[in-house]
């Protein structure tokens, strides 16, 4: 039977607005399932968040990294936690640089100035990889939804469509991000950005999978930039400006993304579970 601690102590953390609360697991027994995920999740009667991160022990990292999304399914890859995460785990060392294992890989970050910077790990691109229902071109998808069509797909360890747009401000994300996330065409269900491409610079709108609309998405913003260089329109390192600030990606040649941005933690608290 596993421990229930009356108050456990939590970290809350955003990176651009993307909030997180991180539970360390490492040194004490705490389970989650679905239900206990969604009443944290509550913003009115929880603590709110878009994802939830708990640390566990890894043998092959500093850390392992467990996502759950809001709608309490636990996923493999998030891009802004994976900083904060990276920054937490730096702090604890002293060091300039930590690993993280995930269900995605094993991922690592680095200290960047103030900012932190993080490998996310290859992108995947076989529509198998994506997964998509059906055998299909990753980068001209035929398919279709309300003002948007022929979107490139990309796996950064969770599964993302990206639509290239005149004027990604004017999408309503709202409407029809829900529908294409649960499109058969997905059947993981999937991330849903709509990117403009001005200068080499991407302006980026994400319906997340789980989450709905967040200030930002860092594995989007890595599937954005992939998308954009497959699409011949940037270079392999794009700037990335989300609603909640702005991301660093560059496509290694090794075919990894590397992303940098900030890291914040908010407040510590403590919550009956
Ligand atoms: N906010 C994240 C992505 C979180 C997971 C995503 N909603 C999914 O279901 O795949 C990020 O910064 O990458």
């Amino acid at each position: 039977m596993s421990e229930r601690a009356p108050h456990t102590p939590f970290l809350k953390m955003h990176g651009l607005g993307n909030d997180f609360v991180i539970f360390d697991a490492r040194r004490r027994t705490l389970d989650f399932d679905a239900g206990l995920v969604r009443r944290l999740a509550s913003r009115r009667r929880g603590i709110g968040f878009d994802q939830m991160v708990v640390l566990r022990p890894s043998a092959n990292a500093d850390a392992f990294m467990e996502i759950w999304n809001a709608d309490g399914s636990e996923v493999a890859a998030c891009g802004n936690a994976t900083r904060c995460v990276g920054k937490l785990l730096i702090a604890e060392h002293g060091g300039d640089k930590a690993s993280i294992e995930t269900k995605a890989g094993l991922l690592s970050a680095v200290r960047a100035d103030e900012r932190i910077s993080v490998n996310m790990g290859p992108a995947r691109l076989d529509w198998q990889e994506i997964p998509l229902a059906h055998a299909a071109d990753t980068l001209h998808i035929p398919y279709a939804m309300g003002m948007l069509d022929d979107p490139v797909a990309v796996n950064m360890g969770n599964p993302h469509a990206v639509f290239f747009v005149e004027d990604a401000d004017a999408v309503p994300l709202q409407d029809l991000g829900p529908q294409i996330e649960t499109d058969p065409l997905f059947p993981e269900r999937v991330n849903v950005s709509v990117a403009t491409v001005k200068d080499g610079h991407i302006r980026l709108r994400v319906w997340e999978r789980g989450a709905g609309i967040t200030e930002a998405c860092g594995t989007a913003a890595c599937a954005a930039t992939v998308a954009a260089f497959r699409r011949g329109l940037t270079d392999r390192h794009a700037t990335v400006e989300l609603d909640g600030g702005t991301l660093e990606i560059v496509w290694l040649p090794d075919g990894s993304v590397q992303m940098t941005g900030d890291a914040v933690l908010s407040y510590a608290g403590e919550v009956a579970l």
